[in-house]
């Protein structure tokens, strides 16, 4: 493989205020590469420094330490009956990791009931400033899945459809802590792919974070200060009928150093249905891959078998 196929690519938003400029030359242009790194790295690094302020995500890093540091026994309150959200720590496969997952934070009922729990005093910094940045990360994903509409040149209509994937969400706030061993690379996070539809994620300070080639090389990812990386999900594989590329990827301790990263994860309603559009599916090029199928049978049987090619035992048509 070359080495442009080992680097991810890095786009630059900054200034093309994506929400006023939809349909504009410059904003097709992105679209097509939008479109291109979704498809041959299945992730790429967005630059989007004015969309949300150094100010805001530095507050949220401060918030995280907050609630991290909390006595476990207040952190365990926030139980879930839904894998994946509430509060994981000491998973014995990822022991390093540890993490809330909170649905729909962009709501203000959420990220209230969320605070309460953990401060039942108040804590209206933390509750404003979880509100802020997880709908910041939904917009921006959201204009991410209308780039992609753009990028495959599909009719408009499909801009609301396609959002219909993204119309819930999971914010998750990560710890990762330094191992016995602070010399060795040790494991943060299992390789796996998405089930959502996008992941928009950003780390504060030390990296760890690799994704799996094409090629099968394991590439390390580096988030830039002012950037995020935006993963394909396997709601937006199926979707595309395989064109786009749930990237594999895992998290690496190498710097001997406790790591935190939020992500937000857009993903459909549990009835939604996924479904390849017409237009996608091309007789030889591109032949119908996955059948139609609801988010929530998709969800519990990935649950049920964790098989790390879900997507395609479940859905996949042979
Ligand atoms: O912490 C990270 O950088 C990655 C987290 C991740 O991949 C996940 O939670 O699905
Ligand atoms: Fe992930």
């Amino acid at each position: 493989m070359t080495s442009e196929g080992l680097r991810i690519p890095c786009l630059e938003f900054s200034g093309v205020e994506l929400g006023k400029k939809e349909g504009s030359e410059e904003w097709r242009e992105m679209s097509k590469k939008v479109r291109d790194a979704c498809e041959s790295h299945g992730c790429f690094i967005m630059v989007y420094d004015d969309k949300v302020s150094k100010g805001l995500r530095d507050d949220m890093f401060l918030c995280m330490k907050e609630v991290f540091d909390l006595p476990e026994e207040t952190k365990k309150k926030y139980i879930s009956s839904k894998p994946y959200r509430g509060y994981n720590s000491e998973c014995p496969f990822i022991p390093l990791s540890q993490s809330f997952g909170i649905d729909d934070a962009p709501l203000p009922q959420t990220s209230q009931a969320f605070t309460n729990l953990m401060w039942p005093q108040g804590n209206p910094t933390f509750c404003e400033t979880l509100n802020s940045m997880s709908s910041k990360l939904l917009d921006l994903s959201l204009e991410v899945l209308k780039m992609i509409v753009e990028g495959y040149g599909l009719p408009k209509e499909y801009s609301s459809e396609i959002q219909e994937l993204q119309s819930c969400s999971n914010f998750r706030l990560m710890k990762y802590k330094v191992g016995q061993n602070s010399e060795v690379c040790e494991t943060g996070l299992l390789p796996h792919t998405d089930k959502s539809a996008l992941t928009i994620l950003c780390e504060f300070q030390v990296e760890g974070l690799e994704v799996l080639t094409k090629s099968n090389q394991w590439v390390p990812v580096k988030i830039p200060q002012e950037g995020f990386v935006v993963i394909v999900g396997d709601v937006l594989k199926a979707w595309s009928n395989g064109r786009l590329h749930s990237a594999t990827h895992r998290v690496m301790m190498k710097e001997g150093k406790e790591r935190y990263s939020i992500a937000l994860f857009g993903v459909p309603k549990e009835e939604t249905k996924i479904e390849v559009p017409a237009e996608l599916v091309e007789d030889n090029i591109h032949p119908l891959r996955y059948r139609p199928f609801t988010y929530g049978d998709y969800f519990k049987y990935f649950v049920s078998t964790l098989h790390h090619n879900a997507l395609d035992v479940f859905a996949g048509v042979s």
